[in-house]
């Protein structure tokens, strides 16, 4: 089985203040790409470096998560701690994600640049970090998941398929 892990970082989803909103929506959307069977490993957990570093090892190491995706926590505001965490238990980032990312967004809001979203590799894992906006959800996701699957094929990971009508992938022939 394919796991792939959900971590809204909210201390008000966490707190129960308002509904998450961003996490359910990336559950959503790997349910209409993806053809391979997999499963989320779902966390709601409020904006605290130390649990936040702890949960994406649990989900990496012990929950065997191909791909671990976070919302929210990204800014520049004090309790913003996500790019933080992602880095200190990643060996490799991959700030190409990041980057496409925020040149997306910029089609939406002038905001776009205030995040400093980012993704990395954590032995077999693949971290990605997208914004708490849930508008913000599908318009980043959409534009780094085509690189996804090949990624999670470079470090080891399981082969993920996707329906091409949705979410048209790129792997370079060998
Ligand atoms: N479920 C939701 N419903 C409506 N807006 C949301 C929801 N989740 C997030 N948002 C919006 O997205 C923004 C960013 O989300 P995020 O959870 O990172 O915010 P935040 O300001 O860090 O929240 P918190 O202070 O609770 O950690 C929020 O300021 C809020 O406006
Ligand atoms: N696509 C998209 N990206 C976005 C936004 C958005 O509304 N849509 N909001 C921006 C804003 S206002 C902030 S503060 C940062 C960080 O958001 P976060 O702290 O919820 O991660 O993401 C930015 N990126």
């Amino acid at each position: 089985m394919i796991y792939i892990g959900i971590i809204n970082v909210s201390d008000r989803a966490s707190a129960g203040v308002y509904e998450d909103i961003p996490g359910k929506a990336v559950v959503s959307l790997l349910t209409e790409w993806l053809t391979c069977s997999w499963k989320p490993v779902y966390r709601v957990i409020p904006d605290e470096q130390d649990q936040l570093e702890a949960t994406m090892i649990e989900l990496a190491d012990k929950e065997g998560c191909c791909l671990v995706v976070t919302t929210g926590g990204t800014g520049p505001a004090l309790r913003d701690v996500t790019p933080e965490a992602t880095e200190a238990v990643c060996q490799k980032m991959l700030p190409g994600f990041g980057e496409l990312m925020r040149q997306e967004s910029l089609k939406y809001v002038p905001t776009a640049i205030l995040s400093r979203q980012t993704a990395g590799i954590r032995n077999q894992t693949l971290l990605l970090n997208l914004p708490g906006k849930p508008t913000a959800i599908g318009q980043c996701l959409s534009v780094v998941f085509p690189a996804i699957p090949y990624c999670i094929d470079l470090i080891g990971g399981p082969f993920l398929t996707t329906n091409e009508e949705k979410m048209k992938i790129f792997r370079p022939k060998s």
